[in-house]
């Protein structure tokens, strides 16, 4: 069996622990296969990341927990004016910006808390389950850490200084995503569970979801599903690490299609981490990226900027 299943994963398998504790020549072998995934496929299997099991599985009871509560209970933390960078987000509000209709699921965001933050820029605590706050914290942090090192080797394979990345992601503005996307129980007119679409910022780390359903977009045009094993993270280019690198590295096209019929009954839950810098970090094209084969294709734009466009084209921001 293990055979089939190596033979038909859909993406190239990493692990972190290479990079983090290997000999010079280990390191670099570890940023040729990651840049070989992220300019292939876009998307990259990572395991030896260090994040507990233990806390990812703590924070799936909590998030669960949450997700139960009824409508009024959840809707307390809905926070106007925050665009859903914040707290939760009601099922029905979220489309992807080529669709009509909006995306199967409800979601809670936990974004960057800094020392100099007031009680209401922060993330709001939730009275009825406080782990699902702490454990959240807990895991942007780990999150954060383990993203800024696989930033730190993609820096290294475009030739940048080590820190490029980092000197910007620190304080940057990421977001830990708890989603639901509840049992389905008539017929969706069209939504699915999440319609196709690119991610907006640098990389995303998802940690495995409770139900299968991922699936990506190939060169070829096919969608393949992605099966990610028991302690392996997903990781994948955004649209903002895509637009610096001048298309180099590839945002690769996914969604999250319904279960079959029989399954509908069961819930799925996921976890991505959105790794945005600060925003006013430039994504104006590297210009090692730039060659005569490959001629620039975006004017200057800064992240912060680029995210507004975005977050309105996908519903968030009005
Ligand atoms: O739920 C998932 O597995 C992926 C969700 C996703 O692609 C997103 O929220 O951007
Ligand atoms: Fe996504």
């Amino acid at each position: 069996m293990s055979n089939i299943l190596t033979t038909t994963r859909a993406i190239p398998l990493v692990n972190l622990a290479d990079y983090e504790h290997g000999s010079d020549a280990v390191r670099q072998a570890f940023v040729d296969q990651l840049a070989d995934a992220f300019r292939g496929i876009g998307f990259v299997g990572v395991t030896g990341h260090g994040i507990p099991k233990q806390l990812i599985d703590d924070f799936y009871v909590a998030a669960k927990k949450f997700f139960a509560m009824d409508t009024d209970g959840k809707g307390k933390y809905e926070i106007p004016g925050a665009a859903g960078q914040r707290g939760y987000t009601a099922f029905g509000k979220e489309k992807a910006k080529q669709s009509q209709v909006a995306d199967l699921k409800e979601f809670f965001q936990i974004g960057q808390e800094t020392i100099n933050m007031t009680t209401e820029q922060r993330n709001p605590d939730v009275a009825e389950v406080p782990e699902f706050m702490t454990l959240g914290r807990e895991l942007y942090r780990q999150f954060e850490v383990k993203g800024n090192v696989l930033l730190e080797a993609i820096a290294s394979y475009l030739e940048l200084p080590a820190n490029y990345f980092s000197t910007y992601t620190k304080d940057g503005i990421s977001i830990l995503r708890a989603i639901h996307y509840p049992p389905i129980s008539s017929e969706p007119a069209s939504a699915i569970r999440a319609e196709q679409h690119e991610d907006i910022n640098l990389i995303t780390l998802l940690v495995g979801a409770s139900a299968g359903g991922l699936e990506l977009l190939n060169a070829n045009g096919e969608w393949q599903e992605v099966v990610p094993e028991n302690d392996e993270i997903v990781i994948n280019v955004g649209d903002m690490l895509q637009r610096l690198t001048n298309n180099h590295l590839k945002s690769t096209t996914h969604r999250v299609v319904n279960p079959p019929r029989a399954e509908w009954h069961k819930p799925r839950l996921s976890i991505p981490f959105f790794l945005h810098p600060r925003p006013e970090m430039s994504l104006d094209v590297l210009a090692s990226c730039v060659t005569a084969d490959n001629p620039r294709h975006y004017e200057a734009i800064t992240a912060g900027g680029y995210l507004d466009q975005r977050l309105r084209e996908i519903g968030l921001k009005k």
